[in-house]
């Protein structure tokens, strides 16, 4: 079984993402980690752009998509971040991190990781 994948990792986005009333009118950081399976063989063998995943075009799809939408929780945009990429990219698994680094004074990170397939 090929295990392969392609990674964005720390992916910087600021969108408006809160649940209170306070957090609806500013914007705040999400930080993204991205997996996606992906058969790198094709590219590796080729060294053909058209043989790979893309992770520039993927890089700004996700920051158009989370840029523009307005969400209450982190599970919201990890849920609609990995919809819209095994979708518009026809993968067929994804594992997304969304952390929000400074929602919590007293801890360095607070983070959820979901993993999705795509049906
Ligand atoms: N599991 C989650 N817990 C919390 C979230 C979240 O998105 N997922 N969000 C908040 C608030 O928006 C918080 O970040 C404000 O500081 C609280 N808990």
């Amino acid at each position: 079984m090929n295990r392969d994948r392609v990674c964005i990792e720390g992916l910087t986005i600021l969108t408006t993402i809160g649940v209170y009333d306070w957090e609806k009118s500013i914007k705040q950081k999400l930080v993204l980690d991205i997996e996606i399976a992906w058969n790198n063989q094709p590219a590796g063998m080729s060294d053909n752009v058209e043989d790979c995943l893309d992770y520039a075009k993927v890089s700004q799809s996700v920051i158009d998509f989370v840029e523009n939408n307005q969400f209450d929780l982190i599970e919201r945009v990890a849920e609609c971040v990995a919809e819209m990429i095994l979708q518009d990219y026809s993968v067929p698994w994804i594992r997304i991190k969304v952390s929000k680094p400074t929602a919590v004074v007293a801890a360095r990170n607070v983070a959820i990781i979901i993993e999705r397939t795509n049906v």
